[in-house]
């Protein structure tokens, strides 16, 4: 049904993308043959090759990094689902790092044209710190519309 929603999206300015990244050990509930990270990287490349969706600010929060933590604290190994992790250490910053050069992979290899791109590491449910990240995502989003009008 992806593909369905995606025209509704060609009149908005920015698009914030949640990968739940603690999700690397999940299935998806309705396919169980799929991984539910894998999943992810596949929707966020369908949302980087859309040409519809082309011109809009890609925010992407790598989130429930706080669940991460825990899953990896209690000895769950990512390479077991992620191979390609191969011998890099089981903690959050690697995990949260390899995932970032993912992301940024998928979009140098699938984006049709360059487009501006952010990714945080999020545990959303700190409001807190996600207001934060949230005032930094804004005014980048602000600078960048200024910069497009050449105020700066
Ligand atoms: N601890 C924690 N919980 C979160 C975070 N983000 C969302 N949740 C909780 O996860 C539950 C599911 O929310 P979402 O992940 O947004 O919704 P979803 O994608 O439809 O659900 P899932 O299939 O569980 O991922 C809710 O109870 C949220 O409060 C996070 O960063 N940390």
């Amino acid at each position: 049904m992806r593909h369905a929603w995606l025209p509704y999206f060609d009149a908005v300015n920015a698009i914030i993308f949640l990968a739940p990244i603690s999700c690397f050990d999940e299935r998806l509930t309705e396919d169980p043959s799929v991984n539910r990270l894998e999943d992810t990287l596949l929707l966020w490349k369908a949302i980087v090759g859309s040409k519809l969706l082309g011109k809009i600010t890609l925010i992407v929060f790598l989130n429930k990094c706080d669940l991460l933590k825990r899953k990896l604290q209690s000895g769950i190994m990512v390479n077991k689902y992620m191979i390609s992790f191969g011998s890099r250490e089981n903690e959050v910053g690697s995990v949260v790092k390899y995932l970032k050069d993912k992301f940024k992979d998928i979009l140098r290899a699938d984006a049709s044209e360059p487009r501006t791109t952010y990714l945080y590491a999020t545990s959303v449910t700190d409001t807190k710190a996600t207001a934060t990240t949230l005032n930094i995502v804004r005014d980048g989003i602000i600078r960048e519309h200024l910069k497009h009008a050449e105020f700066v």
